[in-house]
């Protein structure tokens, strides 16, 4: 028996037993990630057992005693980017098998730099095989291929993927396609490299494991090249196990289960931040809202103001001007060009929002009711003499109120 939620990775499925023989050893560089997780292997098609039946299983495992605001399971997709799958497919499947019981179910694995990262090793090794002569990354051209998605977003990241590998390797141009749903296709995407001038291609599937995609690549190369003589192409291999890879899983692990050393328990890193012509989003106008603006107003922040309705002080520096208040419920727009957010509204699912796309956007976000889920933290801070003394406790905000009362104090002797 152990004290630790149980892990379900949620992974596509394939009938390619090299494909599934890869995910399995994933799953077990996971398990060596993360010792004393339960962890089991769910399906969405393909394979046995699916989401459900892998969350169900997982219920034998709930530790005995968890804290009913903590997750009694966390599920992760196997998967590197948004989709159907990530956002419909096994949702349903954790509905279907979670029996009453809490599931945290956390995001996709795209973008991390270490699965990139990983990603470059399959495109090196390709340009300098064991068995054959090495390719300089500077003479060739690479074709990266996606999956292809009816979201925007997953669609967009691949290219920017594409930019990232091609400038990190140092090819001599990058090309994005996709082996499914959208285009460039993949013989698209070589015929525009050869048409840039490229002789020499190399074409890096941006996939996880074998499987039907990877199989599909390989023909649709083979064919292209029949009508293309005199132009060499290279394959890269799929991601395939990799413990880097592992170890970005089971930091999504800690992360649902907010584990010390991975956000909440960790220390913060205090830093006089200079907000002065900067733009900030607060999010909500009620008490918590009202007790922050004030001080953001002194560091000189340009505020930016978003609730549905405003107690009275916020109301007034409206209509003062001092901040810009717009009169409405939070979209994830209003994130973008922000330097600082502070999710303030009394609707948790609204700041669970206001969080999610501050993390997407990489702008530090305060969460007024669950700080776990945010990346900073409000100190109590006054300033006296030209010091400015400000205190972060964790989680005892009242504590942290009487060490700065006492500093101010003793400052003031
Ligand atoms: C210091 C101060 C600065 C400021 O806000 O300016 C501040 N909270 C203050 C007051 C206060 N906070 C709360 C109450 C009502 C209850 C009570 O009285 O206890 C009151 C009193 C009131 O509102 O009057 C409840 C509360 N607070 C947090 C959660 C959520 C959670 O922990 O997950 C909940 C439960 C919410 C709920 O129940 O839903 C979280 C945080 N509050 C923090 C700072 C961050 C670092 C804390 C630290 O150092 O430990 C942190 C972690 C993140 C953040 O929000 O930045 C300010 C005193 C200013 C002053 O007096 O000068
Ligand atoms: N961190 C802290 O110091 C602290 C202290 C007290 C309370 N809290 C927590 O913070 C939350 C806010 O507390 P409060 O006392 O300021 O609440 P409040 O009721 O005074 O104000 C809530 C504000 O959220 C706005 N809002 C509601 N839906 C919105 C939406 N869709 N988009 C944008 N804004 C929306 C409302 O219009 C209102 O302005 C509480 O739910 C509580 O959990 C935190």
């Amino acid at each position: 028996m152990t004290d630790l939620v149980p892990l379900v990775i949620a992974a596509h499925g394939t009938r390619d037993a090299q494909g599934l023989a890869q995910t399995r050893a994933f799953a077990d560089e996971v398990r060596a990630a993360l010792p004393g997780v339960h962890v089991e292997l769910g399906f969405v098609e393909l394979a046995e057992p699916d989401v459900a039946g892998a969350v169900h299983n997982a219920l034998a495992h709930i530790p005995d005693a968890v804290p009913s605001d903590e997750p009694e399971l966390v599920v992760l997709p196997l998967m590197l980017n948004t989709g159907g799958h990530v956002n419909s497919d096994i949702p349903e499947f954790i509905e279907a098998g979670r029996d009453g019981h809490r599931v945290s179910y956390g995001g996709p694995l795209l973008p991390d730099p270490r699965v990139r990262q990983v990603l470059e090793e399959r495109i090196n090794a390709a340009l300098a095989p064991a068995d054959g002569p090495a390719w300089r990354a500077d003479d060739t051209s690479l074709v990266l291929v996606g999956r292809g998605a009816l979201t925007t977003r997953a669609n967009a990241e691949h290219y920017r993927l594409t930019r990232y590998v091609g400038e990190e390797v140092g090819f001599a141009g990058a090309f994005p396609s996709f082996i499914q749903v959208v285009r460039p296709s993949v013989p698209e995407a070589l015929t525009m490299a050869v048409d840039a001038g490229a002789t020499q291609l190399l074409v890096g599937p941006n996939f996880l494991f074998r499987g039907r995609l990877r199989t599909w690549l390989s023909e649709q190369v083979d064919a292209w090249l029949e009508t293309h003589p005199g132009i060499e192409v290279r394959i890269s291999d799929v991601l395939g196990p990799s413990p880097l890879i592992a170890e970005v899983f089971a930091d999504r692990y800690r992360e649902q289960v907010g584990e010390p050393g991975n956000g909440d328990g960790a220390p913060v890193y205090l830093s006089g931040v200079r907000l002065a012509g900067r733009r900030v989003l607060v999010v909500g106008a009620g008490h918590v809202a009202e007790r922050r603006i004030p001080r953001l107003l002194e560091a000189g922040a340009r505020v930016h103001v978003v609730a549905p309705n405003a107690g009275i002080r916020v109301a007034r520096l409206a209509e003062q001007g001092r901040v810009d208040w717009q009169q409405r419920g939070f979209t994830e727009s209003d994130v973008d060009e922000v330097w600082f957010v502070l999710a303030a509204s009394n609707d948790p699912e609204v700041n669970a929002r206001v969080s999610a796309e501050a993390e997407r956007q990489r702008v530090f976000c305060v969460r007024s009711d669950k700080s776990s889920d945010g990346t900073a933290y409000t100190p109590a801070t006054e300033e006296a003499g030209g010091i400015t003394v400000a205190v972060v406790g964790h989680r005892n905000p009242r504590r942290s109120v009487r060490v700065r009362d006492e500093l101010l104090k003793a400052l003031q002797v």
